[in-house]
């Protein structure tokens, strides 16, 4: 048998591939690109994927090592998804080893068997006819099958199908039993589209022009545009043409009311794939995608790595979402990959978003990509009313401002729901000593530690560092210490007191724990009543309260001045997102926006004129400053317990990035070409606007280009000069390209 060695990508760090000898007696003609192996690595044993054969190797043979097993026979990483992971790794400056880790479940990176994940289900026999059935029920399981082919014994037993009815039919051979992957139920009623207004129609009509081939196009669409309802349209023409659909939504927009929208409206398996899931399920629904069963995928970040063999059409709503950028691992955006994707594969994507990301909305402003815009709300509903309050100088019962207490009281004594928004969960974001000006601080970052009262204690929103509340204070020992400031705990105890006749719910990370509590109090909600609603963004997104029909935002000031250069974005942002929970169905809403700064020129040119004005006077700034997405970013981080050494790392890529300039200016000297604006603009090292968290120092160095290629250029030769400097083992460091947060 010829020499020959498999290459393989492991899930480590380092940013290479790994040469293994083949398993004992396997030919080169055994190993395809990526299948799965298990190979060992210095003590571990990993699974790695094949990248591919070759005769050669750069590893001396004494030091190779034949790999442990070959999992597969067939790739369980097909070949498109295997091209834009190399892409990944390439334009993320990471592992490839590592973004294949990421794109596949977890049960597949652990080495079980795609068959694991098999369950009974029950299929129509190819020639079976209805026999004499007795008895409701029968029938009716009967009815199922001939509506689709295929049901899940679990499915059919949780819709109240018995063992004994489904061997009944089974013994009259109208129905057999096999194990093999579960597809998700259909429903059994379909409901019908609405009919589109003129904005909507166009929006359609458009953006199907060019269903069969790559086109990204933005839908701007007012919140409560009906958005929603032009995706589902434009799916329903996807699907016609037999293609399957990827939409991809924030992490906590994936509610049932979404779900159950989009489940009513086509008689196609749709499935699933978000945090809620388990290993199990997740595994399901990737192959249920993969062998084409899924003809939709809903999905959150992540779900844009799973396979789809006749994927036609990419929707990502609520595009501007800081939920489809990971911060951590693998910094990568889920829009920018989904784009990607799409044109890789020839297949149109629609992002739609009420306040638009300045990055997509430039690239829509240019041309790049088409812009279809929804000005008005569907149906009847009108544009909430919005009113900046300003409570300078104004006496402020439990935070909120007199006549804002009163406006709430009648939209609650009309029957209506109030939605507080206060973007900060716990009791008090301080607890302090009124005698020595004491403040509990968390050991480990330079930051405050909140103050909850369910269950009592102080917690540092940083690092989880917790502890139990002092009787007195610790450095004066006086007892007279107290609670400064609100969250979202404290406004909902006070307003039980302010509004005893009525339901305060509150909602945020701690009152809402987990997906199944969060699905009930959504229905809670949707069952109407008057209520008060206190919570964070989580209230905000996406959600179609039909009854709540007046918004308070309490804290909007802190977002107005930050040191982030998208501070302004955001929080316009965010307040239209919560905003736009108001008056959504007949009744029209109101948003009383409380602040001291209510001449804040950007606050109210938003108000006034409305998110597209202010993103267009935004987007003039950042042209005069050179900044994203006028210029491209990338962010060098590092950390360590020794302030030091995080920015002596710094400094020396600093000083690399700037010899490497000056290198290849002159080699663009020598071989005559035109000495581009190859300009890079460096700032920094220096330390994180939090400098401390959790026990390490954080140092930054910003690198804007004016070229995304001269970007890159400089990226990938400083992750291989930090990947060699000795000395710094105990720096952690990473760059982070197109960086969402700059703080
Ligand atoms: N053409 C239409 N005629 C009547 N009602 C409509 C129409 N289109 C949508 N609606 C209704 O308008 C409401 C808001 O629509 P939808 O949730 O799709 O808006 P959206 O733009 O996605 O909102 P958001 O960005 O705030 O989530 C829904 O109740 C929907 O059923
Ligand atoms: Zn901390």
């Amino acid at each position: 048998m010829p020499f020959f060695v498999v290459t393989i990508a492991l899930p480590v760090p380092l940013r290479r591939l790994f040469d293994y000898l083949p398993a004992a007696n396997e030919n080169a003609g055994c190993y395809q690109p990526g299948q799965r192996v298990r190979v060992e690595f210095g003590r571990q044993v990993l699974t790695g994927i094949v990248i591919g054969c070759h005769e050669h190797t750069d590893v001396p043979h004494n030091k190779l090592k034949p790999l442990l097993q070959r999992l597969d026979d067939e790739p369980v990483v097909d070949e498109p998804t295997l091209q834009l992971c190399q892409w990944l790794a390439g334009y993320y400056h990471h592992s490839l080893g590592e973004v294949l880790e990421l794109a596949l479940p977890v049960m597949l990176r652990r080495g079980c068997e795609l068959s694991e994940v098999d369950e009974k289900v029950w299929l129509r026999q190819p020639d079976a006819h209805s026999a004499d059935l007795k008895g409701e029920k029968q029938r009716a399981l009967w009815q199922l099958f001939q509506q689709h082919s295929q049901w899940s014994h679990k499915e059919l037993t949780s819709q109240g199908y018995s063992q004994a009815q489904l061997k009944r039919l089974a013994e009259l051979g109208l129905i057999s039993p096999r194990q093999q992957l579960p597809v998700p139920a259909i429903a059994t009623t379909i409901a019908d589209p609405l009919p589109l207004n003129d904005e909507q129609h166009k929006a359609l009509q458009q953006i199907s022009q060019h269903l069969g081939s790559f086109k990204p196009s933005l839908l701007e669409g007012v919140t409560g545009s009906g958005k929603t309802e032009v995706y589902l349209q434009l799916i329903s023409k996807a699907l016609a043409t037999g293609k399957q659909v990827l939409v991809l939504v924030p992490e906590i927009g994936l509610t049932p009311q979404t779900v159950g929208r989009f489940r009513a409206r086509f008689d196609v398996p749709v499935a699933l794939l978000h945090s809620g899931l388990n290993d199990r399920e997740r595994l399901q629904g990737w192959r249920q995608c993969k062998e084409g069963k899924a003809r939709i995928l809903i999905g959150t970040r992540s779900a844009v790595f799973t396979p789809m063999p006749d994927l036609g059409l990419i929707i990502l709503d609520e595009e501007h979402d800081a939920s489809f950028k990971q911060q951590d691992g693998l910094r990568y955006s889920a829009r920018d990959f989904a784009l990607v994707r799409a044109s890789k594969t020839g297949v149109p994507v629609l992002l739609g978003s009420a306040t638009p990301s300045l990055e997509t909305l430039h690239n829509a402003l240019s041309g790049k990509y088409l812009h279809l815009k929804l000005l008005r709300r569907a149906g009847n509903a009108r544009p909430p009313a919005m009113k900046l309050h300003s409570i300078l100088h104004q006496p402020l019962t439990a935070g909120f401002a007199q006549p804002v207490l009163a406006k709430m009281q009648q939209h609650l004594q009309a029957g209506k729901q109030v939605l507080v928004f206060i973007n900060r969960r716990g009791f008090a974001p301080l607890l302090a000593c009124r005698q020595c000006g004491w403040m509990a601080e968390c050991r480990r970052c330079d930051a405050r530690l909140t103050l909850h009262q369910s269950p009592a204690h102080l917690h540092c929103h940083h690092c989880d560092f917790q502890q139990g509340i002092p009787g007195h204070c610790p450095s004066c020992h006086s007892p007279d210490i107290e609670p400064i400031g609100q969250g979202t705990e404290r406004i909902e105890q006070q307003l039980k007191q302010l509004f005893a006749d009525f339901p305060v719910r509150r909602v945020d990370r701690d009152s809402v724990r987990n997906k199944q509590a969060f699905d009930q109090l959504f229905d809670d909600i949707h069952n109407g009543g008057p209520c008060i609603l206190v919570g964070t963004q989580m209230l905000a997104k996406g959600h179609h309260f039909p009854d709540v029909t007046m918004v308070t935002i309490l804290d909007s000031d802190s977002g107005l001045f930050s040191a982030d250069f998208r501070g302004m974005e955001h929080s316009a942002q965010l307040i239209l997102q919560v905003a736009g929970r108001a008056g959504r169905a007949e009744s029209p809403g109101e948003v009383w926006i409380q602040t001291l700064y209510a001449d804040h020129p950007q606050l109210n040119l938003l108000l006034d004129n409305g998110y597209h004005a202010l993103a267009l006077s935004l987007l003039q700034q950042r042209n005069q400053q050179q900044l994203p997405p006028y210029s491209f970013m990338a962010l060098l981080r590092s950390e360590c317990e020794d302030r030091n050494q995080a920015q002596q790392l710094l400094q020396l890529a600093r000083d690399f990035i700037q010899q490497f300039q000056r290198h290849h200016h002159q080699q663009h000297d020598r071989q005559g070409l035109q000495l581009k604006q190859q300009g890079l603009n460096l700032l920094g090292p220096f330390p994180a606007i939090m400098e401390r968290r959790n026990g390490r120092f954080r140092q930054q160095l910003q690198i804007f280009a004016n070229e995304r290629s001269a970007l890159h250029r400089v990226a990938e030769a400083l992750v291989q000069f930090l990947e060699q400097q000795k000395g710094f083992n105990r720096v952690r460091w990473h760059l982070d390209i197109d960086p969402l947060d700059t703080l």
